[in-house]
């Protein structure tokens, strides 16, 4: 048995956090590839160092760049330090500021972080350092590039005891050698691949909860664990806002059937969440998960007789696609058409898309909100029970909570509801008092 552990920034956010880890990976031998993140907070005021860099590197001038470079040197030099340990990482900063300086790329910036942590994880460790720059290939949308990388990787790794590669970034798949990053929260992707790629049974990922909890404990007090999660419903919970994993860090470990653990660094004992292909395991409750994000705007068509309109939709659709717009949902009526966009993207193109949606279909009239949450209720119980619901909807109707917005899939594996943006943190409380006791 062997196994990939990914520790994020939490459990790597100062020389106390790395002691902990290195007692984890040491007492257990399976534990072959590491995949670290980039220091995280300290504390709950505490800046990330990937967000120190992305700082650095949009600094307006001089002096906030110096200050803001010394705050990520000594970050690592307290590591270090509180380590005892004898590296110094004076050279890759110099090749840093010197990169900073020519602008050579934010997602090289955001990458330094996770390189600078791996460099000392695997001098402290003394395991190999393997650099992602030449094994994980990521194409320009931020996808890992399956068929370049998994050649590439799985070679790398047949032959290494033991290893640390650092998770978040890779190189451009273009061949350039560009440092290309993921999205945030990338390095649960990086720990995926590496699963899949070192050919291991168990990716541990390890982070500062233990497991992955039925609700966000920033909203709800102490929610409890969910101790086996199916990849489907993980996915639809950490898409709609359950940051504890990368969205997609579900598919390359799902096509080989690799589980994943959430465990806590602070509490290793913890058996933590297991999240697996399929499970005979009752789900405790007839929902596993409730999660959700706020910040949505909706884009509501309306236009007598729609209905008998063919090609409506599409040319809707095509006015969104246009504008290199994705939408999240898409509820319709007799005569009206609503889609829901991520408001961050849409506000600067709105009015290029009102006169786009004018033009392909002359709507009788559009209205705007931007005030919308969804809220996603998850569940592989819920298809073996009747009136889940009716019991949501009594739920937040008990807090007075105006529904704006339902659907749900016919796989009948989630509800997702929109609320505004106000009744966000309610909602949630009412829906896990509802179902959970
Ligand atoms: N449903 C959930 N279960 C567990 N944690 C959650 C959930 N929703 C949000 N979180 C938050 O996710 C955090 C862990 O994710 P993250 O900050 O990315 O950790 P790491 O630094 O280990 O990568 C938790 O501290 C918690 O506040
Ligand atoms: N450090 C990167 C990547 C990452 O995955 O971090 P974490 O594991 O701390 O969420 C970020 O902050 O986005």
């Amino acid at each position: 048995m062997s196994k990939v552990v990914k520790f994020g920034g939490s459990s790597l956010a100062d020389a106390k956090q790395f002691k902990k880890v290195y007692q984890i990976i040491k007492e257990d031998k399976e534990r072959k590839f590491v995949v670290p993140s980039a220091p995280g907070k300290r504390f709950k005021e505490d800046t990330k160092v990937t967000d120190l860099l992305y700082k650095a590197y949009r600094a307006q001038n001089k002096s906030e760049f110096n200050a803001t470079f010394e705050e990520i040197k000594e970050r690592y030099q307290d590591i270090i330090d509180g380590l005892k340990l004898n590296i110094s990482l004076d050279e890759d900063f110099e090749i840093m500021k010197k990169a900073f300086e020519d602008q050579i790329g934010e997602d090289y910036a955001a990458s330094r972080g996770e390189y600078l942590n791996g460099k000392v994880l695997a001098h402290y460790l003394e395991f190999q350092f393997i650099d992602p720059k030449d094994v994980i290939f990521i194409d320009e949308h931020g996808n890992y590039d399956i068929e370049k990388t998994d050649p590439i990787l799985s070679a790398a790794l047949a032959n290494v005891e033991n290893a640390v590669i650092p998770g978040f970034y890779g190189s451009l798949n273009d061949g350039s050698g560009i440092i290309k990053a993921f999205s945030r929260g990338g390095s649960d992707v990086t720990g995926s691949i590496v699963a899949k790629n070192g050919k291991v049974d168990l990716y541990e990922n390890w982070t500062d909860v233990s497991g992955f909890l039925i609700a966000d404990p920033r909203i709800v007090k102490e929610p409890d664990v969910i101790e086996t999660i199916t990849y489907k419903e993980l996915r639809e919970l950490s898409y709609m806002g359950a940051s504890v994993l990368h969205e997609n860090s579900v598919f390359p470990v799902r096509s080989e059937g690799i589980p994943i653990n959430i465990k806590n660094t602070n509490h290793p004992e913890d058996p933590g969440t297991l999240i697996v292909e399929s499970t005979c395991h009752k789900p405790a409750h007839v929902i596993t998960g409730i999660a959700g994000t706020k910040g949505f705007a909706t884009v509501m068509i309306e236009k007598d007789m729609m209905n008998s309109e063919i090609g409506f939709g599409r040319k809707v659709l095509e006015v969104f696609e246009a504008h290199d717009l994705s939408f999240e949902h898409m509820p319709s009526g007799i005569d009206t058409m609503t889609i829901i966009v991520n408001t961050d993207e849409f506000i600067d193109k709105e009015q290029d898309v009102l006169a786009g949606l004018h033009r392909a279909v002359q709507p009788d009239s559009i209205e705007l909100e931007s005030d919308l949450a969804l809220i996603a209720v998850v569940g592989r119980g819920m298809k073996a029970s009747r009136g889940t619901a009716a019991r949501v909807f009594n739920a937040l109707a008990k807090e007075n909570i105006n529904i704006k917005m339902i659907d749900q899939g016919s796989s009948e594996l989630n509800i997702i509801i929109g609320v505004r943006n106000c009744y966000f943190e309610p909602a949630i409380k009412a829906i896990y008092n509802e179902f959970i006791d």
